[in-house]
């Protein structure tokens, strides 16, 4: 059963140098005739991909190929400029971890208002709070405001909150590569239990040995396009070679 199809997605981004804001500047650059229409820049170019239920999915490229931007334009955090996107059932994504908390309301809310966002109701986030928390290792902290944790343990308790919810649909960028030793067994430990499971899983990684072990097909972006998509083996080979390599 088909549960993410993309359908001729391109997404234009601004480029970093006109994020100033600044209206002084902006009002004075027209006066004096010096105004420059923002630089945009093509991110995403014509993705077409359709996404089975248990499929577990990788996705490989260089630096700033688009593979993030990707997995936000499955989870609905990006709206494509061009094309469509479909989902069916919930989604969890683990994306810049901990990036929607509240810093300013403690834990516990978090923990709640994160659950609500991704469709449970308050009273089944509560009675989750406490596995969330051990997993996390932040027993202590639940009535702490989030701004009074270190990044590392943000990061733990987005893992552990969209892991512990488990989602149809698991969406994974870079996570492996968060936390201390101890914490990132832990949570290869409690990824495997995905790969065993229904649950279909996007997974971003730099890490050619654990994509080519752990998904089945593996996309390789470059430059915003799909250069390849296919078996593993043969996606990690050419992403290597440079050039996709023939069967
Ligand atoms: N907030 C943003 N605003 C404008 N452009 C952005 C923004 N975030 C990323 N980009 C641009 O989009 C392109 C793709 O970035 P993206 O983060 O998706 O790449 P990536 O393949 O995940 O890279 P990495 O391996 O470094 O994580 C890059 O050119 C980047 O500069």
């Amino acid at each position: 059963m088909e549960v993410i199809r993309l359908d001729k997605v391109s997404l234009w981004r601004r480029t970093q140098e006109e994020f100033s804001y600044d209206l002084k500047k902006t009002v004075l650059s027209i006066v004096e005739g010096k105004y420059r229409q923002p630089a945009r820049k093509l991110v995403l170019d014509t993705i077409e991909l359709v996404v089975n239920k248990g499929e577990k999915i990788g996705i490989i490229g260089a630096n700033g190929s688009g593979k993030s931007t990707l997995l936000k334009i499955i989870s609905g955090i990006l709206k494509p400029t061009h094309g469509t996107v479909r989902v069916k059932g919930q989604i969890a994504p683990l994306i810049e971890l901990g990036a929607g908390f509240d810093p300013e309301i403690s834990v516990m809310d978090n923990i709640v208002l994160y659950g609500v966002l991704l469709g449970f109701s308050r009273i089944e986030m509560r009675a989750r709070a406490h596995s969330i928390l051990e997993f996390a290792e932040l027993q202590d902290y639940a009535l702490v405001p989030v701004k009074g944790l270190s990044s590392g343990m943000v990061a733990r308790l987005g893992f552990s909150i969209a892991t512990d919810v488990q989602p149809d649909i698991l969406i994974l960028d870079e996570v492996l590569s968060v936390g201390d030793e101890s914490f990132k067994n832990k949570c290869q430990q409690r990824i495997e239990r995905f790969w065993d499971a229904e649950a279909t899983v996007l997974v971003v990684s730099h890490d050619l040995g654990f994509m080519k072990q752990s998904c089945k097909r593996i996309i390789w972006l470059e430059k915003g396009k799909i250069n390849f998509i296919g078996t593993a083996e043969r996606a990690v080979e050419s992403y290597l070679a440079g050039k996709v390599i023939p069967e």
